[in-house]
Parts: C-alpha cells; structure tokens; sequence
C-alpha cells in the first residue's frame, strides 16, 4: 500500500535509452512528458531528484544521416555529440511547461578519479539542488572513449547516487523488474537482501535493442550500493505513474534492500573499481588481519610484499593477495615511493588507515 507522504528525501532517476526511445528511433513525447510530469512533481512536493538519462546516440540517430566511412567510436561521437542537444531540450521544455529548470551535466569516468575534482563535482550538484533546479546527466560520450567510459549510465548513475548520498536510487527499463528465469511464467523478483549474491542466475544474456549495458550490470551495481546503504529500485519507466509509486512506498518492480549506510569516503573508494593508480600486494597474514570482522584494521607496511604503479597521497589503490585476487581498495596514506621503501618492514605508519579501506565482500 503506497503511503501519503514520499518515503524519499533524496533520489537519482535513471532513464534508459529504450524508455525514453519508440520502434523507430525516435525521441517518445509521451514517455518524456509523463516522466518529466512526475519529477517535477516530486520536486515540487519537496524531494530532491537527479536526472541520469540515456538516449543522446538513440535521438542521433534520428537526426542524422551519416556519411562516408566512420569508425564505431566516431559515429558514437557523431551521433551523441548532436542527440544529446535534442535530448537536453527535450526534457528542458518540459520543465519549463512545470516551472522548472534545468541543468546540463556531462561528465566521464576521469571525473570520478580524483578526489578533489569528484568533491567540486558534488559540489556543483548540492548547489543545483539547492537552487530546486533538476540536474540532468549523461555521459560525455563525444570524449570518453575506450578507458573514459563507464560501462554504461547504470554505473555512472550508481557512482552519482553515492556521490550525493541519495536515499534511493531508481533504474528505469523498458522491463517490469529482474525476471525470475528459473521459475514458470517469469515473475518479477520483489526483494533483493543485500547478503544475497545469486542474482546472475537469472539473468539471460544480451540486452534492450538500443541499450549498451544489460540487466547484469544494473544488479552488480544495484547490489553494490544497497551493501553501501542505498536502496536500488528497478522498474518499468513506461508504466504510468510509476516514480510516485515507488516515492510513496508502493510494491512495484525489483527493490533492493539497503544496508546501513557507509561514510562517504568509504562510498567513494568501494566504488573506485577500474579508477585506481596503483596496487599493493599482501601476505596471508595481513589478509587475515583486513578481512576479520572482530576488528577494525589498517594496512601496515609489514603486512606488504608487492607495490605496483605510481601513486601519491589520496590516491585510491587496490589491495591484491599474492595470487592476484582483489581484496578491497584503499586511499593511500604515502606515495607508491614510500610504500615500495618500506614494504615488509615493522614499525611504520600505516599505507591504508582503516577509514580508508573498503574490503570485497
Ligand atoms: N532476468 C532478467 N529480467 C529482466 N530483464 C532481463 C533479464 N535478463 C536479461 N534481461 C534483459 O535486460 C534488458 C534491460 O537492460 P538494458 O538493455 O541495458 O536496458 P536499458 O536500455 O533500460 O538500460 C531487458 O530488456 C531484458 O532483455
Ligand atoms: N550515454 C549514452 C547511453 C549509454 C547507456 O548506458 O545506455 P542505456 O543502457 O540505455 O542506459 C547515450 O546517451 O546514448
């Protein structure tokens, strides 16, 4: 039963090319007035929405006809470099229509890198925010390329939602939910603990026709952020009404259940993966040490036998065991310098505090 008031303070909405994109290609009127109707009426009812939405290479697509021989990455280019100016308008004149405003942001994994620059980013979304105007985001596709990419908007909106703490993050499909495979008729799945980790049984390979991701991709990060404190919903965005049933506490496509949540350097670090500078190689012993729950542990030097790349203080590295496997990730304390001078030694300060460690479930 939904519930008067929203349940909600704080959300990120993520829109799918598939929902916001008819058979032909082109740019659906009706899904993007109904969408932009329910945000603005949720920000007028006082919760604060973020908009991450796809769809700039889907609406290119229906603008232009290309010609001569371009490469994949430079029709990518092409096509999300001129979709993405009817894409913002698209939601922008609705907006309006709603007394709203709204704001353009594109950004890249880089952008995520470096603390600082991701602190100025956060900053520049709580002052929107403030100002009650909707951030709108999608991905700088004309230049992130290969290593700047987010596998696709469902990360990037999982690294927003982080970012800015929201209370619930919302990925809208063009499908009810996360199908059970394995049961007759398919029902969606309602509830996800954040203990369980067999979801990828279900889930068939492939994805929506125009999308890049894949219903993998939304689970991992939707199971990584309800372990980080988020709850994750995924729903149909076609289906009418649908972002104030899930702001109201409606039952409506798959929930992921939240854990308590973490601080929000932890937030940063455990989403850090694909971003670090550098590496440290562990011995069993420190292994063990890091990853018992009786206490909170700091990385020593002694506890290292391996430090790969060139990082500095505040870089977030990964912790591996000598056989390679990932146990975490960390902002590092010194530089790869001083880690590599000190490795195996006693009686130096830590290379990873413990308030700067997130280990691999
Ligand atoms: N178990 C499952 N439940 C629901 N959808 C699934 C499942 N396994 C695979 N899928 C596919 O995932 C697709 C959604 O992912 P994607 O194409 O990336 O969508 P979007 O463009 O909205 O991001 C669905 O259209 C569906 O074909
Ligand atoms: N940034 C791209 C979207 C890429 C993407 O992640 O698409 P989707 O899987 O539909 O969310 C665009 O605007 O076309």
């Amino acid at each position: 039963m939904s519930q008067q008031h929203p349940v909600y303070r704080r959300i990120v909405v993520k829109v799918g090319t598939n929902v916001i994109t008819g058979r032909d290609g082109k740019l659906d009127p009706a899904i993007l007035d109904s969408l932009t109707a329910q945000i603005a009426s949720l920000m007028q009812g006082g919760v604060e929405v973020i908009l991450v939405t796809s769809g700039a290479v889907g609406a290119g697509r229906g603008i232009v006809s290309l010609t001569g021989n371009l490469t994949p990455v430079e029709t990518r280019q092409v096509l999300a470099a001129t979709g993405q100016i009817r894409l913002i308008n698209a939601y922008n004149d609705r907006f309006e229509k709603h007394g709203m405003t709204g704001a353009q942001l594109l950004v890249t994994k880089g952008d995520f890198r470096d603390r600082q620059h991701y602190l100025n980013m956060r900053t520049c979304f709580e002052a929107l925010l403030a100002q009650k105007i909707v951030p709108i985001v999608n991905e700088n596709d004309a230049v992130a390329v290969t290593e700047l990419m987010f596998t696709d908007n469902d990360e990037l909106s999982g690294l927003i939602a982080s970012m800015l703490q929201v209370d619930a993050h919302i990925i809208l499909s063009n499908v009810d939910g996360l199908f059970d495979t394995l049961t007759e008729g398919n029902p969606v799945i309602e509830e996800i603990d954040p203990g369980s980790k067999n979801f990828s049984q279900y889930i068939r390979p492939g994805k929506s026709e125009f999308g890049r991701g894949g219903m993998l991709t939304k689970c991992t990060i939707a199971h990584k952020l309800s372990r980080l404190g988020i709850t994750v919903h995924i729903a149909n965005g076609t289906t009418p009404g649908i972002l104030q049933t899930i702001a109201h506490g409606g039952r409506t496509g798959t929930k992921f259940i939240a854990q308590k949540p973490k601080q929000s350097r932890k937030r940063w670090i455990a989403l850090s993966e694909g971003l670090e500078k550098g590496a440290v190689i562990i011995n069993q012993g420190a292994k063990d040490a890091l990853t018992s729950d009786e206490r909170a542990t700091s990385l020593l030097p002694v506890g290292i036998t391996g430090v790969e790349g060139s990082f500095k203080r505040g870089d977030v590295i990964r912790i591996c065991s000598e056989d390679g496997t990932v146990i975490g990730y960390g902002m590092a304390s010194c530089t790869a310098e001083k880690a590599r001078a000190t490795a195996g030694q006693k009686g130096h300060k830590p290379v990873i505090h413990y308030d700067h460690l997130y280990i691999v479930p």
